[in-house]
């Protein structure tokens, strides 16, 4: 499905990869059919992929043994891709493993789910540790580190420096992260996730609020099959700075593509300015 929305000048064409996977596909071969997947798109500005698509959203019991430092082999092949594209790349999340001397974060455990920007220059441009660790005291809290830090990446496109905030999946339901990302002016919020079915309403819900209380694009790119035992939610979005949702897809996989109008954001803030009402 297509969404094209507004008329202004200056448009990014985004491609959300809806990227199913169960637990038979060995990962190496899942990063080449990914790989292979983005070097055949029409042409995009910025790709998006979604949460640990690679690692496995739920695959908890394998992140200690499958987790890779920044600089390894999964981003060094996306790095690769982007490059040979010519594409930003929101590569999603890895399971990120310190570098040996590195620091190991405050629980010692120097595991975190890290969201990568990579830039068509084939360059890690951002990085973003997710801050709200999902699994009530399983999965990410027990297993690894949060992260302390909110990310905005300029991404220099067609002459101009956007600003796009980045947040990952379970973050999605905690509001004051992304009011924050808004102070820091941003015009997109990119969100990967692994988000499941039985949720999967939350999932649209919380995204259009996110864009409408704070007036910027939101670009949600969740993951599709079951795996671990738990059905994927599918159902990618792209949502405008007004709550609507420009372009949608169903629970399978698939390719999402939106030419979005980031003049909106600030059109949208000037002729309804709620945001300049905030009294806290
Ligand atoms: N991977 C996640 O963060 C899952 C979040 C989730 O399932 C929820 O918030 O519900």
């Amino acid at each position: 499905m297509t969404g094209v929305v507004g008329t202004g000048p200056h448009r990014l064409r985004v491609a959300l990869l809806q990227v199913a996977y169960g637990d038979d596909e060995p990962l190496a071969d899942r990063v080449e059919r990914v790989s292979q997947w983005i070097r055949g798109l029409e042409r995009a500005d910025l790709v998006v992929l979604p949460e640990l698509w690679a690692h496995g959203g739920f695959a908890s019991a394998t992140w200690e043994t499958t987790a890779e430092p920044i600089n390894g082999p999964i981003i060094e092949q996306m790095t690769a891709v982007a490059r040979d594209a010519g594409v930003w790349l929101h590569a999603g999340s890895i399971i990120e493993r310190a570098a040996e001397n590195g620091d190991q974060g405050a629980e010692g455990r120097g595991l975190w789910n890290t969201s990568v920007l990579l830039s068509p220059h084939g360059t890690v441009h951002k990085t973003y540790r997710k801050i709200h660790r999902f699994g009530f005291g399983d999965g990410e809290p027990r297993l690894l580190e949060a992260g302390t830090e909110l990310a905005v990446a300029e991404l220099a496109h067609a002459g101009r420096a956007d600003r796009i905030g980045l947040a990952t999946c379970y973050d999605l339901r905690f509001p004051e992260l992304f009011r924050e990302l808004g102070n820091l002016g941003v015009d997109v919020i990119v969100l990967p996730a692994a988000w499941p079915m039985p949720r999967v309403e939350h999932w649209r819900l919380l995204g259009r609020a996110r864009a409408l209380e704070n007036q910027t694009w939101v670009l949600q790119c969740n993951t599709a099959g079951t795996h671990s035992g738990i059905e994927m939610g599918g159902h990618s979005q792209v949502v405008s700075p007004t709550g609507e949702v420009v372009a949608e897809l169903g629970a399978d996989e698939g390719v999402l593509f939106a030419d979005i109008d980031l003049s909106l954001v600030a059109s949208v803030r000037a002729n309804f300015p709620v945001l300049a009402d905030r009294r806290m």
